[in-house]
């Protein structure tokens, strides 16, 4: 790249770094920052409970394939998963992400038993609530969490993350509570009626996620029906591998969301068009996994020619070391998106949230006053 394309590129860096942006598909657990990963391993390694060296290159390691990721997801759990660290953690990925001026932020993560820590999914989750009461460094926006949103300071900026004076910055956080796809349907189950009781919480929906080579559809459906009928909303990660019987179950089913919808056959391609559901995009994350080719190659192109519904996402932003912001500039540079293609792309993600019509219209207010 030449000098002014290089200034060029800069330039826009910083623009979607500064921009609002909602992110709606980030899991708790792969969004942890190394460094904490890395105190919390060197900590366990002193109590004798791992080997900290076996652990330090693979926490570390850069390229993982999808098998992989999901290895490394079990070892984080031991790592992290104690009511401490997961309070922690929450705290800090609320402040990351804040930093990076979200000023929405869906975090899904999945209630976990452990017994011997003496953890169950309503402690796991009360773990998490007490981490976003405990963020103090960023402002939480109408938040359920204890924090009353201040009302007469959304009248003129509803919340201003563009650095002004020393405000500090603000970010709106609701919860989706996650079935892995290890789990029975009595285990679903269990979590949608936690998501349920914790709706004046922040809980805004379900999310199905997990090894995508584990489980099976019907034993998931009976839960994610029920959340439905109970009006929680669901998102489902969809061909992350090649799936058909379920891919077309899922389509049948007719989530309010999709996460990454990356191998589809070309009627179940039709129908996915056609439904309009919004997709939650992971570049990097689809990239780093095999799941498409390379950025260039994405199914991005294909819906953005249709003005299809999307929403730019991390996923794991701790796992593959990217950023809202840096998944923002990778859709402008690679798909040559202009500025003002880039506000609508991150303005539309307003209509896809979960959360409530007040929420929507504090959003809306926020892009609409974003000078691009
Ligand atoms: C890479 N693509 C992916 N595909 C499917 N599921 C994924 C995922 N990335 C993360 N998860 C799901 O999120 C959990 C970690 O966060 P929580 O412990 O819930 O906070 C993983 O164990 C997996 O179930
Ligand atoms: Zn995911």
């Amino acid at each position: 790249m030449d000098g002014a394309g290089d200034a060029a590129g800069e330039d826009m860096k910083a623009w979607c770094r500064a921009h609002p942006k909602i992110e709606l598909h980030a899991h708790l657990n792969g969004s942890i920052r190394e460094s904490t990963l890395l105190e919390l391993a060197k900590d366990l390694g002193e109590k004798g409970v791992i080997v900290f060296e076996d652990v330090e290159h693979i926490i570390t390691k850069s390229g993982r394939s999808l098998p992989e990721c999901f290895i490394l997801f079990d070892l984080f759990h031991v790592i992290a998963t104690d009511h401490n660290s997961v309070t922690r953690i929450t705290r800090e990925v609320v402040e990351d992400f804040a930093a990076e001026n979200v000023v929405y932020l869906e975090l899904r993560t999945t209630p976990k038993n452990n017994e011997s820590k003496g953890m169950t999914k309503r402690s796991y989750m009360k773990a998490v609530l007490d981490g976003l009461s405990a963020v103090d460094t960023v402002e939480l926006v109408s938040s359920p969490f204890g924090k009353q949103c201040d009302n007469s300071a959304k009248s003129s900026m509803p919340f201003c993350n563009r650095g002004c004076g020393a405000q500090r910055k603000r970010i709106c956080v609701r919860l989706l509570l996650s079935i892995d796809r290890r789990e029975t349907t009595a285990a679903a189950m269990e979590t949608v009626n936690l998501a349920l009781e914790l709706r004046d919480s922040g809980v805004v929906g379900i999310d199905l996620s997990g090894n995508p080579l584990i489980g099976k559809w019907q034993t998931f459906l009976p839960a994610l029906t029920y959340a439905r009928e109970k009006g929680l909303p669901v998102t489902i990660h969809c061909g992350e591998v090649p799936n058909k019987e379920e891919v077309n179950a899922i389509l049948d089913f007719c989530p309010d969301r999709i996460g990454h919808a990356c191998f589809l056959d070309e009627d179940d391609w039709q129908k996915l068009k056609a439904s309009k559901i919004p997709i939650e995009i992971c570049l990097t994350s689809n990239c780093k996994t095999n799941c498409v080719p390379s950025i260039k190659d994405h199914h991005f192109v294909d819906l953005y020619s249709i003005d299809h519904p999307m929403i730019l996402c991390t996923d794991d932003p701790g796992l593959f070391s990217t950023s809202v912001s840096n998944e923002y500039y990778l859709a402008a540079s690679t798909f040559e998106l202009s500025k003002s293609e880039m506000h609508h792309l991150a303005f539309i993600a307003v209509d896809s949230i979960f959360a409530d019509d007040g929420v929507k219209h504090l959003l809306e207010e926020i892009f609409e006053s974003y000078e691009e």
